[in-house]
């Protein structure tokens, strides 16, 4: 990195805590309406409802549905995942993720799966355990640089399975950059127990690439 650029890089923590002293964007309490949100699938997905609650929660999510619809607003001016500021950066797509260790190479952090995420016999869905080694090696892999990259492959292997409603460690790290190339490392465990682990391909955008 030249001195110019490495002048104007963003602090890699901004990355997980978002800029120190910049009020976020988005009215006060939409971190815990996330929060809400996120219980709310979890209750949604364990929950065996009768036929009346079913007609009720419709209609009552149908009523949101339409306040919510004319407020939409273009990508850079959404809250939903932007608040990097919160844990989960306020969105449920995947799951909270939690920072306890950050810097340039290496972060750590814990997560729980919640019964939205059960894919069967108390193990977490196949597909949600890449989403997450998605969001935390896309971010360190963009964490204090302007050059920002894109995910070429994530290769996950599943060691055993990941249970679901249990607090679990994640760590990711830095490999090697070589060029535009960024490779990452990242492991999911439960206490010794390793549940899954991922290398990811991380290439830098070229101006102008998408
Ligand atoms: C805009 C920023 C987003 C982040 C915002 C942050 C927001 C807050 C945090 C959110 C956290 C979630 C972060 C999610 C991050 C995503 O998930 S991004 C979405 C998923 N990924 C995509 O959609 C990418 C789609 N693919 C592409 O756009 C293009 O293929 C790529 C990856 C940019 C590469 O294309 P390219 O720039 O034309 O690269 P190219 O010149 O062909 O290759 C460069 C080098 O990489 C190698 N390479 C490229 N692809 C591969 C591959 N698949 N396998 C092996 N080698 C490969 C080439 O062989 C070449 O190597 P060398 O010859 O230099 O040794």
């Amino acid at each position: 990195m030249s001195d110019e650029e490495h002048a104007s890089a963003p602090h890699w923590s901004e990355t997980w805590r978002g800029v120190e002293g910049q009020v976020p964007a988005g009215p006060a309490g939409y971190g815990a309406m996330i929060d809400t949100l996120r219980t709310f699938l979890d209750d949604v997905a364990a929950a065996s409802p009768d036929e009346a609650i079913v007609a009720a929660l419709t209609q009552d999510m149908a009523g949101w549905s339409s306040k919510l619809r004319p407020l939409a607003v273009p990508e850079a001016e959404r809250i939903f995942a932007h608040r990097r500021d919160l844990p989960g950066r306020g969105q449920t797509m995947s799951p909270q993720l939690f920072i306890d260790e950050a810097s340039a190479e290496s972060v750590r952090g814990h997560v729980t799966f919640g019964d939205y995420y059960l894919g069967g016999n108390g193990a977490v869905h196949g597909g949600a355990i890449p989403l997450l080694f998605d969001e935390i090696l896309g971010r360190l892999s963009n964490a204090g640089t302007q050059k920002r990259s894109r995910t070429a492959f994530l290769h996950v292997d599943f060691r055993s399975i990941t249970p679901i409603g249990k607090r679990l460690q994640i760590r990711g790290w830095f490999e090697y950059e070589e060029g535009r190339k960024r490779l990452l490392k990242a492991d999911l465990r439960d206490g010794d127990t390793l549940c899954a682990e991922a290398e990811g391909l991380f290439v830098e955008l070229r101006p102008g690439q998408p």
